[in-house]
């Protein structure tokens, strides 16, 4: 029997993320959602993911450290991003960087675990550093050199304009990066891990990853929501957008979950960081219309807001261009994917499912002369 789309097959088992769609409970390594966003760091939840317990002190210490001096990119990778046309997406840019970076490991053909663990620090330092570069480069800017200490949140927002972030925004996208971190076997998640299934290299998995995050089904929905806010532009045109819409039949963007079927955990701290960074900025029209569409679509259409939806006001009220939504999604999730790479190296099995063949009975070959 066929289940469309894998909709709750079971295809591994996993320490790392549990999630309860009917309750909408989140925890990775059992650590609820909710106390990492109020008390955890993104360097302390990207621990927990590699090493499945929170860090101590010096364990903390040391993983900030080895994040802090693996930030930098490899001159020919800067060099390789001059070639490219500026009119390249981020997300596209960001799996060719990603994937060329394997040139740079020191060595590749060592697979152990350590090598792999240092692999996952690296990738996940400098995946921002690459979006970075990319958003000054599109523009003829020089890229601005990453931080050599400080969060991974701060060193985002520093890359972006060179300057260094008020306390309370480099905050506010540190809980963002921490909400993002893992969730579980979605679709970008189960592509990285098909791939390491084959035990192709951690870059090759988290190029899959990519690759599978930037549709708009999945993580490049955030991009779209910020679109039609603007596409909306004022709070009166909110519901007729909405209502011609769905007599077009289109999906609304940020709405709807596979797993969830109540509210998502993470859009609970996403939505008061939007009404706050509104009340901040002195515009609230982005959160104001992101609550009416929620009202709307959850009235007309019984859908929840996800993750997506309120993370695209929120980066957009912080300053972050509308393109980059989903590489800022992916500067957090490499700590998951990565999390994930690791443990299906650990006890790793091919992943090949089978097809049920609904083509044509077998026929005769026609010659082409034949042929209709
Ligand atoms: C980080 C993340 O990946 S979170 C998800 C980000 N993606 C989005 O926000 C895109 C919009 N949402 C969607 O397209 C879907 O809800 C998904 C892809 C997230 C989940 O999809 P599925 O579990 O496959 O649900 P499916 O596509 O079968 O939809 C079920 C029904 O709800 C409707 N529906 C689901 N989401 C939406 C939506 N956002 N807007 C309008 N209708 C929707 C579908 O049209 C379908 O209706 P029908 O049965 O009358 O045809
Ligand atoms: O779990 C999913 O299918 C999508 C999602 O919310 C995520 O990847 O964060």
């Amino acid at each position: 029997m066929t289940t469309a789309g894998l909709e709750d097959v079971v295809a591994t088992t996993s320490r790392i993320c549990d999630l309860d769609g009917e309750l909408g409970k989140l925890t990775y390594y059992g650590v609820d959602i909710h106390d990492l966003a109020q008390h955890s760091s993104f360097e302390e939840t990207a621990y927990l993911l590699w090493h499945g317990k929170l860090p101590t002190q010096a364990q903390l210490a040391e993983t900030e450290s080895a994040l802090h001096s693996s930030r930098a990119l490899p001159g020919r990778l800067i060099d390789l991003m001059h070639l490219l046309p500026p009119s390249m997406s981020p997300m596209n840019v960001l799996r060719t960087v990603i994937s060329a970076l394997v040139a740079f490991d020191s060595d590749p053909s060592d697979t152990s675990a350590p090598a792999n663990e240092r692999r996952a620090i690296r990738l996940t330092a400098v995946l921002p550093t690459i979006v970075m570069a990319w958003n000054r480069i599109r523009e003829g800017l020089a890229p601005v050199e990453p931080l050599d200490n400080g969060s991974h949140a701060a060193n985002i927002l520093y890359q972006l304009t060179g300057k260094l972030p008020d306390e309370y925004t480099a905050h506010a996208l540190d809980i963002a990066l921490i909400l993002h971190a893992d969730h579980e076997l979605n679709a970008s998640t189960f592509a990285a891990r098909v791939t390491a299934g084959t035990k192709a290299d951690m870059y090759a998995s988290v190029v899959s990853a990519l690759s599978a995050l930037s549709g708009p089904l999945h993580g490049g929905a955030n991009e779209q929501v910020i679109r039609m806010l603007h596409k909306m532009n004022d709070i009166s045109k909110v519901e007729p957008y909405l209502e011609d819409a769905l007599a077009r039949k289109e999906r609304i963007m940020g709405f709807g979950h596979r797993v969830y079927r109540t509210e998502d955990p993470r859009a609970t701290h996403l939505r008061a960081m939007s009404k706050e960074l509104g009340e901040r900025t002195g515009d609230s029209r982005w959160y104001e219309m992101s609550q009416v569409t929620e009202a709307y679509i959850k009235e007309h259409k019984h859908l929840n807001a996800n993750v997506d939806f309120y993370s695209a006001s929120v980066y957009y009220m912080m300053g972050i261009p509308i393109d980059l939504d989903t590489p800022i999604f992916a500067s957090s999730r490499i700590a998951g994917w990565t999390a994930h790479i690791l443990e299906q190296y650990a006890n790793n099995r091919l992943i090949r499912p089978r097809a049920e063949y609904v083509g044509q009975k077998v026929t005769e070959y026609t010659p082409i002369d034949e042929r209709g």
